[in-house]
């Protein structure tokens, strides 16, 4: 696709086209995007950021990440939709022109790209990264246990042929280590939404202990609002609640640190489906997914900008 407006968004792409989309975006939007390289995954591709600005330093920031995990290709194809949806309504829609006025939004659609890469030539189902571990004929560490939260605790695997091997230590993958440094140096992030597939759930802290986190009525109310207005469009019904009460116990979780440092509206989704499909969610399903999660996030994102 020449430009962005007849890029496909209702089928899966690969990841140089996902890389194309970004620098078209950018390209036919300077004055409200830019793109960050925040790192280097494993296999040394960058790990890129859209940022969505209206200019100012120093102004408070929501992030978005899809695709953690490889194989949840619902995931970056909604976070592709969503950076169009973005600058297609700035200027024209009031509620989500505000927010960029007040807060910059950054959105890193591949968070994971070299396992995306690896779903695409070898195995459809991987979920880790690709670093190779020592000693060990298994490649990857699972990027959603990685975090210095709990890390190591009950809910995460210290074996590396686990699908949630935690990693040798925290931090231990670049393309965690890489969000790690850009939330810590950037400092007033509001938000943090890691968006990840299937179970049709809105997710918040804590994964890794039983102990309610100290916003807990706040972030509950939030999740039943998003959750209602994400409803509201196809009739898609989600559960919600904290990670450990809803899904079950997992230690080293993504918005577990966020949260811990300080980033109060801290939130996982995982999109559709509840089985069917799973991570093979047919592409006719992306930009309702999109359209339906989107309600959601325009709640939380109003939200933090309200408070
Ligand atoms: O894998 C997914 N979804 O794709 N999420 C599950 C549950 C989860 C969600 C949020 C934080 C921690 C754990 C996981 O095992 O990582
Ligand atoms: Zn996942």
């Amino acid at each position: 696709p020449r430009t962005t407006d007849d890029f496909d968004y209702s089928n899966y792409h690969t990841i140089d086209q996902i890389y194309a989309f970004q620098d078209m975006l950018v390209a036919e939007n300077p004055s409200l995007v830019s793109k960050v390289v925040i790192g280097q995954s494993y296999e040394r591709r960058p790990l890129t950021v859209l940022k969505f600005s209206t200019g100012g330093t120093n102004k408070p920031g929501i992030w978005i990440d899809t695709g953690i995990h490889s194989r949840e290709w619902v995931t970056q194809a909604s976070g592709t939709w969503f950076a169009k949806k973005i600058v297609t309504d700035y200027g024209r829609d009031t509620a989500l022109t505000s927010i960029p006025n007040k807060m910059d939004i950054f959105l890193e659609i591949m968070t994971n790209p070299d396992g995306f890469a690896y779903t695409q030539t070898s195995n459809r189902m991987w979920r880790k990264t690709r670093k190779p571990n020592p000693g060990s004929s298994c490649v990857g560490t699972d990027p959603n246990r990685n975090w210095d939260a709990g890390f190591g605790g009950p809910g995460a695997s210290s074996s590396p042929c686990s699908e949630t091997y935690r990693g040798p230590s925290a931090h231990s993958e670049s393309e965690v280590k890489s969000i790690v440094d850009f939330v810590t140096s950037h400092g007033k992030l509001k938000s943090f939404v890691s968006i990840h597939s299937y179970s049709q759930m809105l997710l918040y802290p804590y994964g890794y202990t039983k102990t309610p986190c100290k916003d807990q009525n706040e972030l509950h109310n939030l999740a039943k609002k998003a959750i209602t207005d994400l409803a509201s469009l196809y009739g898609t019904s989600y559960r919600y609640g904290s990670i450990i009460n809803t899904i079950y116990q997992a230690s080293g979780g993504t918005i577990d640190w966020t949260y811990n440092q300080g980033i109060k509206y801290s939130y996982t989704f995982e999109l559709r489906d509840t089985g069917r499909y799973g991570f093979i969610l047919p592409a006719n399903q992306i930009i309702p997914t999109a359209r339906e999660t989107w309600l959601a996030l325009m709640a939380i994102m109003k939200h933090t900008s309200d408070n």
